[in-house]
């Protein structure tokens, strides 16, 4: 140690002072004592600042951005009054309703899903934890609009087994919708631990409550397009392969597929998957695309849209929000039961997987000369080649499968369904945010 120290001490500053030194056991002595005093100021200097920063960042961020210490956020539940808001919620009010756990709910298609399933008389509770993934005053702006019409929605995370086993104590639900997850292909590259978290950690974890819930619960829920990844074959059909995914988000969507089957293999839960094909409309996620370009074509900012190699063409099969509710009432209503009880498999039960599509791709292109238009605003355009983070150059749904089995018959086409969601943009943004919450 001491042999290091003076080591390191004989390294002169300048050479000039190397020169000088005289006794240098008594100069090094007093150098030492220098370099302590002024290790040690620093010391507390820098101790000082870490607990200065320490104190501070809560109030100033009280949201982490880290979405694995978001789900350490504890969340307030149970006692007699939560209970009950829970089964008043969960409540059947029609003759041959369902009660139904929806995850995810206040975000864009839990929202509209949780809302039409009241509209009809069905029990509803929600379930979400309100994450910063975007802008949550919008997902707060939801749960307002759901409140009004009678459904309560948990804060909670799909990863919490305590609180997913006491809402099944409370409520025999007869059906899960399954939509909380985290979405969005590019983001995946910059957080995949999130990914992981709930698409795939949290999937398994309700999948493990629901398999032991007496009576087990039918499930519903979100796959994406995105499994198709790489496959060139068009339309899409669910026959084709998905073993080719270019995203980790994708990939945790078709890992999701296997663990169902799992699941409906070893315990005979009843589970069907819902491919959504880039789902649009009023009250959607400003993570994507349609989205943010209404927002920076309004602002005047330049918009960036891809295209593949040798200016080819990048295009999605855009599907209207109300087609994707009907598809999923659908999947409802046609869900068997599972058959297993007591975490025991008792015979085979339901599995499917559908894809829900507009089956009419559109190019980006084109989707902006639509914005344009209903904007009236020319977009700064900066055509860019399809960066390599995930997307892939085009989707397109064959439908027949869920034409056949739920008589899914999407009937909005992107102009009309845009329409829509530029009105509801214009009102929310420009100071109507409590008329249209
Ligand atoms: O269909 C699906 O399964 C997926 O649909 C969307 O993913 P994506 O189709 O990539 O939707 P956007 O991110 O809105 O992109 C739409 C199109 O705009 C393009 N784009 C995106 C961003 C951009 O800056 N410029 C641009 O041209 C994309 O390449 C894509 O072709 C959703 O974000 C996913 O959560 C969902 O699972």
């Amino acid at each position: 140690m001491s042999k290091q120290m003076s080591h390191l001490d004989n390294i002169p500053s300048t050479p000039g002072k190397f020169k000088m030194d005289k006794s240098p056991y008594i100069h090094n002595r007093l150098r030492w004592h220098s370099s302590l005093a002024k290790l040690t100021f620093w010391s507390f200097m820098f101790l000082g600042l870490i607990l200065i920063f320490f104190f501070r960042s809560p109030s100033s961020n009280p949201l982490p951005q880290d979405p694995s210490r978001r789900s350490l956020r504890t969340y307030n539940w149970g006692g007699p009054a939560w209970e009950k808001r829970v089964r008043s919620s969960a409540r059947i009010r029609s003759r041959n309703g369902i009660s139904v756990l929806v995850t995810g709910a206040a975000g864009f298609v839990g929202t509209h899903v949780s809302a039409a399933l009241k509209r009809r008389g069905d029990g509803v509770l929600g379930l979400d934890n309100f994450n910063d993934y975007y802008d949550p005053s919008l997902k707060r702006a939801r749960q307002a609009l759901l409140e009004r019409s009678g459904v309560f929605i948990v804060e909670g995370d799909i990863n919490d087994s305590a609180l997913l086993r006491k809402l099944f104590e409370v409520v025999a639900f007869t059906h899960v919708m399954h939509l909380a997850a985290q979405a969005g292909v590019r983001y995946a590259m910059e957080n995949p631990g999130s990914y992981v978290h709930s698409n795939i950690a949290g999937f398994v974890n309700l999948l493990e409550v629901c398999k032991s819930a007496n009576p087990q619960p039918a499930i519903v829920w979100a796959s994406s397009s995105s499994v198709y990844g790489l496959n060139t074959k068009v339309p899409f059909s669910e026959r084709d392969r998905t073993d080719q995914p270019a995203s980790l988000y994708a990939a945790t969507k078709k890992a999701g597929e296997e663990i169902a089957h799992t699941y409906n293999h070893i315990y005979g839960l009843s589970l069907t998957g819902l491919r959504f094909f880039t789902v649009y409309g009023p009250w959607g996620r400003p993570d994507m695309a349609y989205f943010f370009f209404t927002r920076d074509i309004l602002k005047g900012k330049s918009i960036s849209i891809f295209e593949a190699a040798n200016h080819g063409t990048v295009a999605r099969d855009f599907t209207y929000i109300d087609d994707i509710v009907k598809g999923c009432l659908a999947a409802l209503d046609t869900a068997e039961k599972s058959t297993g009880s007591g975490g025991k498999k008792k015979g085979p039960a339901q599995l499917r997987v559908f894809n829900l599509g507009n089956t009419s791709p559109v190019p980006v292109s084109d989707l902006v000369s639509i914005l344009e238009r209903l904007l009236k605003v020319n977009a700064k355009r900066n055509i860019m080649k399809l960066p390599r983070n995930g997307d892939v150059q085009f989707t397109h749904a064959n439908i027949s499968l869920a034409q056949r089995e739920l008589g899914y018959k999407p009937s909005t086409d992107l102009q009309t369904g845009l329409k829509k969601f530029v009105r509801w943009y214009l009102s929310y943004y420009s100071g109507g945010k409590k008329a249209a919450g």
